[in-house]
């Protein structure tokens, strides 16, 4: 399988001399192409700090960073506005959606920004929201469909453009168990079925459970690391509480 990520001696280092903090310690990691992977950790551990460096909105003091291909470190604010047009998908916690479009146009927005065909945007649309589930509320206003709905627009827009990398932030952290459980067997769905490569923070070892691999973050280290293979969900979901109780720290 291709690489997608590769971090290499990734560090974050807040504040000015003499009041220096250390985020992100030395992170060393890789993830590859089809792969859904979790983050957990601490509060405070890092893992925001990790996210928005990934996500091309922060820099790390030092070290290396490779997304499809391509140094996000060394871009150029330019070069990485299209980047993140042309590679991530992002999912909120919050949705983030646009109150004045419908959910049909939120999810084309991002193609329609490319310029990719009418027709195409149709049979891509259709596509995703098929398998979000939400054919029935495409002509509706994001204030008139509820949380879980909106979520799955929210991924059905981040995953329209099919990009190399889809980086979720506590997605289902504003969810019924219900919808979270939704949410998460479409992205499931959309892994299995499209090779899709998904890397989502959470506190929720439930949510995190639904992944392949999991990267537990500590102190601004990577501190463990678990694989699902061929565990059930619920033997994996074990499997991450008990390494969350050797972590200790509120999660
Ligand atoms: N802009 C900043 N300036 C100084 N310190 C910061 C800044 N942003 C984060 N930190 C510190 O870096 C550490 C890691 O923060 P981060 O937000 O990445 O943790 P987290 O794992 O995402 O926590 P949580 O689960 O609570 O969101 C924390 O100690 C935090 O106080």
């Amino acid at each position: 399988m291709k690489t997608i990520l590769r971090a290499r001696n990734v560090q974050k280092v807040y504040g000015s001399k003499g009041n220096q903090y250390k985020a992100l310690a030395d992170i060393n990691f890789d993830i590859k192409e089809g792969e859904f992977i979790g983050i957990m950790g601490p509060s405070g551990a890092g893992k925001s700090t990790l996210l928005n460096i990934l996500s091309t909105i922060d820099t790390p003091t030092s070290g290396e960073i490779m997304i499809a291909d391509q140094n996000i470190v060394t871009m150029k604010e330019e070069q990485l506005s299209d980047f993140r047009r042309n590679n991530l998908g992002f999912i909120f916690q919050d949705y983030n959606l646009l109150d004045t479009l419908t959910v049909k146009e939120n999810i084309l927005l991002p193609l329609a920004l490319s310029k990719v065909p009418a027709k195409e945007i149709e049979n891509r649309v259709e596509k995703i929201a098929d398998t979000f589930g939400i054919q029935g509320i495409l002509d509706k206003y994001p204030y008139h469909i509820s949380g879980g709905q909106k979520q799955r627009t929210a991924a059905s827009r981040a995953m329209v453009t099919k990009p190399s990398l889809i980086l979720a932030d506590e997605p289902t952290g504003a969810l019924d168990s219900k919808s979270a459980i939704d949410l998460l067997e479409s992205l499931t769905a959309l892994n299995e079925q499209n090779l899709s490569t998904i890397m989502m923070v959470t506190h929720d070892a439930f949510a995190a459970s639904f992944c392949k691999r999991i990267l537990f973050i500590k102190d601004g280290g990577i501190y463990a690391e678990i694989h699902k293979l061929q565990q059930s969900r619920q033997e994996f979901f074990q499997k991450i509480l008990d390494v969350l109780a050797s972590l200790g720290g509120g999660h």
